[in-house]
């Protein structure tokens, strides 16, 4: 058990600081046991998960040998040598078969079909951001489905391309807004040996085609996936005469760490049933379309429909064509009685066709989104974001706001992109930005009519900031504020202060790592006090860290358990080596941290940060972060790269954070690479 801060609730301003940290058990502190399976020549793929895993790695050619040994090293099987050892495996460990895509190897699908999982990748280009958020999806250690209930509207993206190829260009702009990206199985066009394509109805993609879109799709977006394979009574191409091909399909998108898979109401029990026993860490959607024209949403049958879903469904997405506003109303009704009674798993419930499009815009679960982009609307009556947006708030649903960056430093970048984001969606915002005097209280500004949230950049102390009513958990362990929000449903004084910047380096931290890498590893942080510190010790301690070493200060808030200085050379040597270390020194302070990136240099590392070149055997992963923002003399990211380290500066933590800071003031999910590509250099 690990100690483990809670970043969830508010609570009221004034009460003690003791209150706001927990100690909770982390399913992260387990390391996993792992088998993976990999292509002959492909071996330092394993390494290359052990290293994302902060694990150790082994190859081995004995099945017997992987039972004996320690259930935290990870063991490499070449993929040729698993068929007849793998008779009576006693799945003691996860079954990982890899595949490199683009190595001239042939796909056994005999075996995939034995893994529990399978990882399909390109060597050229390597995305381990990629492998990362794999095995944090597959191992549990993140959730995005529980992250996505928090919101109180989600959005997919259903994209309708024959070959998302046709994408990648654009897929960053498509994301703007939306939650989630669809794809849609049965739209995928797979061409033929001599080019064409099979037009024929009943045609559909291999498993192989579609497991490369699949991967292809996941390498550029951080959304999560939405797998779909529409039947072809639903508006959709996949045929209907053999439900077991939808088991074989959606079966295998859960292999590939799908985090949704779409599971239509139809299909037989039996498979649906199947489904949701061997779901994993996938979330399904249980989907139900009626096209008729002639579905009731006050009839008795349609709470049954929902009943029906919602026994394996996480939701339950129901559809239907209409021809009548009175229908809406209906649907309206039905909407409230049913999340009344039910108030899980939550419904998605449309009317699709021009009639329709009131329920897109009242909808509030996984609406589906189009984009002028698209080659195609992938159902009657789908609207964009920016469409959705600008009815609702016609229909006084979103009210003009002023959005604030309140700062010492006006930076006209950051309010253009903000504005940007607010035209790319069609929101009603204004974006301000108040200069903030050192010391002056902000309260004034939060007064102003149409005050609709706020940024502080740098944060405030929480501690003066006695104005605001309720703080975070985050807020009040770190002690600062650097996002003021409205309590959603009340009057514009009832402010929450907030910290969006710990998630900004949580995000940072665990973008080529997953979460139990940090479980128990020792930290190493070096900033001139402990507030420019404590954003990062509440990201750490979020992952189950083990010790934190300080370097420059002395840790005595809420935070300081497991927090200890380092006060000499003689503690240098003595020290459990860091995993990670992060400089929040300022700019001109930074190179201080150069000695202990030198003298931790990670062994066996060439410097590139894809993992290629890990030492085989060891765990390798080590990751530096540096804070500094502004001009500095030397530049400790290359240096600590060159060293071995896994190097991050502020862009990568202002990026996220202003992800984070996004969909607290006005709920709008934007991608990291959004921002990194509109916001260009300029903005950190
Ligand atoms: O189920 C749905 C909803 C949808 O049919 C719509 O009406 O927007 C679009 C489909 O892509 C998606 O799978």
């Amino acid at each position: 058990m690990a100690t483990m801060v809670q970043e969830e609730s508010v609570t009221a301003h004034l009460k003690t600081p003791e209150v706001t940290i927990d100690v909770q058990e982390i399913p992260s502190a387990v390391k996993p046991s792992l088998l993976i399976l990999y292509n002959d020549g492909e071996e330092d793929i394993v390494g290359i998960f052990a290293d994302v895993l902060g694990q150790k790695w082994e190859a081995t050619a004995s099945v017997d040998a992987v039972k004996a040994g320690p259930s935290e090293t990870v063991y490499g099987l070449k993929n040729g040598l698993a068929g007849a050892q793998l008779e009576g495996w006693d799945r003691s460990r996860l079954l990982i078969n890899t595949h490199r895509v683009d190595g001239g190897h042939e796909l056994d699908e005999a075996l995939s079909d034995r893994c529990d999982y399978e990882y399909l990748y390109t060597r050229t280009p390597f995305f381990r951001r990629d492998v990362s958020r794999y095995l944090s999806l597959i191992l549990g250690q993140i959730a995005p489905h529980r992250d996505l209930a928090k919101k109180a509207r989600t959005t997919l993206i259903s994209t309708t391309f024959p070959d998302v190829h046709a994408a990648l260009p654009n897929l960053d702009i498509l994301s703007v807004g939306a939650d989630a990206i669809e794809i849609r199985v049965d739209l995928l066009e797979e061409p033929l040996p001599d080019g064409t394509v099979n037009k024929a109805p009943t045609s559909i993609p291999s498993l192989k085609y579609v497991g490369e879109q699949v991967m292809i799709l996941r390498q550029r977006t951080e959304l999560p996936i939405i797998y779909t394979t529409r039947c072809t009574n639903e508006n959709g191409r996949f045929p209907m005469d053999d439900p077991n091909l939808f088991y074989k399909y959606l079966a295998r998108a859960i292999q590939w760490g799908c985090e949704y898979i779409d599971v239509e109401l139809w299909l037989p029990e039996e498979i649906r049933r199947r489904l949701a026993e061997n779901k994993g860490c996938s979330k399904i959607i249980s989907a139900f379309h009626d096209f008729t024209g002639t579905f009731q949403w006050t009839a008795p049958e349609t709470q049954r429909l929902f009943e029906k879903g919602a026994v394996y469904g996480d939701i339950v997405k129901m559809y239907a064509l209409v021809n009548s506003m009175q229908e809406n109303y209906e649907l309206e009704y039905f909407r409230s009685t049913i999340q009344a009674k039910y108030p899980h798993p939550p419904f998605s419930g449309l009317n699709m066709g021009p009639t329709g499009q009131l329920s897109r815009t009242m909808n509030k679960i996984f609406t589906p989104i189009t984009h002028p982009l698209l080659p195609m609307i992938a159902a009657p009556g789908q609207l964009s974001a920016a469409e959705i947006n600008a009815a609702l708030h016609t229909m006084g649903q979103v009210a003009k706001q002023d959005i604030y960056g309140i700062g010492s430093v006006r930076s006209t970048s950051q309010a253009m992109f903000f504005e940007k984001c607010f035209n790319e969606l069609s929101l009603p915002h204004s974006f301000m930005f108040a200069p903030r005097a050192p010391k002056a209280s902000i309260e004034h500004i939060l007064r102003r009519p149409n005050f609709g949230g706020a940024y502080i950049n740098p944060p405030l102390a929480a501690s003066s900031a006695a104005y605001l009513p309720s703080l975070s958990n985050a807020a009040r362990a770190i002690g600062q504020v650097d996002t003021v929000l409205i309590r959603p449903g009340t009057s514009s004084s009832s402010f929450i202060g907030d910290n969006a910047r710990w998630k900004g380096i949580r995000a940072t931290l665990t973008r080529d790592f997953v979460p139990s890498a940090y479980s128990g590893a020792a930290a190493l942080l070096l900033a001139s006090n402990e507030a420019d510190a404590s954003a990062s010790i509440f990201a750490l301690k979020s992952l189950g860290i083990g010790p934190i070493y300080t370097i420059g200060f002395k840790s005595s808030g809420p935070l300081s358990t497991d927090v200890q200085p380092v006060r000499s050379v003689e503690d240098v040597k003595r020290l459990q080596q860091p995993f990670v270390i992060i400089s929040a020194l300022p700019a001109e302070k930074s190179l201080l941290v150069v000695p202990l990136l030198k003298h931790y240099r990670v062994d066996g590392r060439n410097g590139s940060t894809n993992g290629h070149g890990s030492a085989g055997g060891k765990p390798a992963g080590k990751v530096f972060v540096d804070l500094a923002s502004g001009p500095r003399k030397g530049d400790p990211l290359a240096i600590a790269t060159s060293a071995g380290w896994t190097a991050y500066g502020i862009s990568d933590v202002s990026a996220w954070t202003t992800v984070e800071t996004l969909r607290q003031l006005v709920g709008q999910n934007v991608c990291y690479d959004f921002v990194r590509l509109a916001s260009g250099r300029g903005l950190f």
